[in-house]
């Protein structure tokens, strides 16, 4: 179903002119100074502390109720290239509101006022702030269908009511989301790029195989390629999900334990179970396949050359660099001995969470464990991250972060106890105990340090000597 009266101006660069006033000309020019002011403040914004070079416009339309009056009181939805020295260009999605006077609730959301361009003379804001623009966006998913290029799908059963509150979440994250009344949240992506992003993709695939692990999308948007609908994959944009109300993220969680020094090992064992029932689902809705010995030297070769770009990245890194590469060598060893010594049984490969940490677990009030955010690694790109791949990948990426809950409250014991706690209910699940490979669990928990030592030096250089301080242990582990 396409419903036309939600797209005031559709149009993109690329696509022919369309009915009504055109919205690109002279948008971008106006746009330009703010963007250059505004983007790099966002926690979401990837180049920080690079220069921005030119914006290109991928696709700007303007969402109005049916019946809604002309005049600024849409909201215009932005696809954004920006370029930048040293990456490729990166396509954020920006959800603006206009006004002439800015009430006082909406000024720390501000990029400024426009000057020429169809916004002349407006304020604009970042939309997800004002309720009446995170309403109107709420009321656009409750109706499948188009509106220029955005293409707007409920799940069949998903019935949701209109007029549920709206708030930002003020979580640490990634991107934005959006609480509606406490009973669904939806996440906007930032950083956008062609394909099915695998938050959407899992968390679906997981809801409609009945996992109860995870929650449940009920409707999404995306758009399509900037280029054309046949020119390419479509750009996952939002996903709105069932709220957990009441429910603590196991990092909180994690953290008042290790500061008393508590016994968190029942929890910790519920989580690894939480995870392998959340494995299992995926094997069971999504393809599974043996890994070859070659595969599994790729795996090897692609830690090294991580290891090897963090380290001239990060000078840090560089005292353990040497040491830690025996890891991926035994990896890539195991892998020409046709994968034995990996561990017992065969390697296979399936989808998995791909960022798995604490923050990422949620607990509801009734104890149950619940997985969020399956968008994998949000530096890695978007094919990387929907492979297949070996879910002692998860299982090391919760070890961490145990380390990380002890090592940031200085209270190194606590991680091994929870740790093996984590590892025992995995097993009690899995059938088998991924302590028992201690090949891989090794290289895939160096390989997530060293992700973290980059991710850290990037956002949060204070954080830095918690992953040093595991790089530490695992070079000296012989
Ligand atoms: N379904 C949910 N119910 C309750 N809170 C949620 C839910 N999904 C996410 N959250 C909260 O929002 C935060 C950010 O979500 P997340 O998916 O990790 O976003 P991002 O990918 O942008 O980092 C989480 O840490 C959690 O506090
Ligand atoms: O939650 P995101 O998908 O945005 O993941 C990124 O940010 C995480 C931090 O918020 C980061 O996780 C690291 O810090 C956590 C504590 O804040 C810790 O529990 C994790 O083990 C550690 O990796 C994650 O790596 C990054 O991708």
């Amino acid at each position: 179903m396409s419903d036309s009266s939600w797209t005031r101006v559709p149009s993109t660069p690329s696509a022919p002119p369309a009915p009504g006033r055109d919205l690109v000309p002279g948008l971008l020019r106006s746009l330009d100074p703010l963007l250059r002011g505004w983007l790099p403040r966002q926690r979401w914004f990837a180049g920080k502390g690079l220069p921005i070079g030119r914006f290109g416009l991928a696709a700007a339309t303007e969402l109005v109720p049916p019946g809604g009056r002309l005049g600024p009181l849409g909201l215009l939805h932005l696809l954004v290239d920006v370029e930048q020295p040293g990456r490729a260009p990166d396509c954020y999605q920006l959800l603006l509101g206009a006004h002439p006077l800015l009430p006082p609730a909406l000024v720390r959301a501000a990029l400024g006022p426009a000057v020429g361009g169809p916004y002349d003379g407006l304020t604009l804001y970042d939309a997800p702030h004002d309720p009446r623009l995170a309403a109107l966006l709420l009321e656009r998913l409750r109706l499948p269908g188009r509106s220029g290029p955005l293409r707007f799908t409920a799940e069949p059963h998903a019935e949701f009511p209109p007029g549920l509150a709206p708030r930002v979440s003020t979580a640490e994250q990634s991107n934005t989301s959006l609480v509606y009344g406490d009973a669904y949240i939806l996440k906007l992506f930032r950083r956008v790029s062609p394909g099915t992003n695998p938050d959407l993709e899992l968390s679906l695939a997981l809801a409609r195989a009945g996992s109860t692990r995870v929650a449940e999308p009920v409707a999404w948007f995306e758009a399509d390629d900037p280029r054309g609908p046949d020119a390419g994959e479509p750009f996952t944009l939002g996903v709105l999900q069932r709220y957990l109300p009441g429910s603590q993220d196991g990092w909180a969680l994690a953290l008042a334990s290790v500061e008393e020094d508590g016994d968190f090992r029942a929890e910790a064992a519920g989580l690894g179970r939480a995870t392998a029932e959340v494995h299992a689902s995926l094997a069971a809705a999504l393809p599974v396949r043996p890994l070859g010995g070659p595969a599994l030297e790729r795996i090897a070769a692609g830690m090294a050359r991580r290891l090897d770009e963090t380290a001239a990245e990060v000078p840090a890194v560089r005292p353990y660099a040497g040491a830690l590469r025996a890891a991926f060598d035994d990896l890539a060893k195991a892998g020409a001995g046709g994968a034995a010594g990996a561990g017992p049984g065969q390697v296979l490969v399936q989808r998995i969470h791909g960022d798995l940490h604490l923050g990422q677990a949620l607990r509801g009030p009734d104890g149950a464990w619940v997985l969020i955010d399956f968008e994998g690694e949000p530096a890695r790109p978007l094919a990387e991250r929907r492979r297949p791949a070996p879910p002692v990948q998860d299982v090391a990426g919760m070890l961490r972060s145990f380390d990380y809950a002890a090592h940031h409250s200085g209270n190194g014991p606590w991680a091994a106890r929870h740790r093996d706690a984590f590892c025992s209910g995995y097993a009690e699940v899995a059938g088998l105990d991924p302590r028992d490979q201690p090949v891989l669990i090794r290289a895939f928990e160096t390989d997530k340090a060293v992700y973290e030592a980059r991710y850290e030096a990037r956002h949060r250089p204070a954080w830095l000597p918690i992953p040093l301080s595991a790089l530490a242990r695992l070079a000296s582990t012989p």
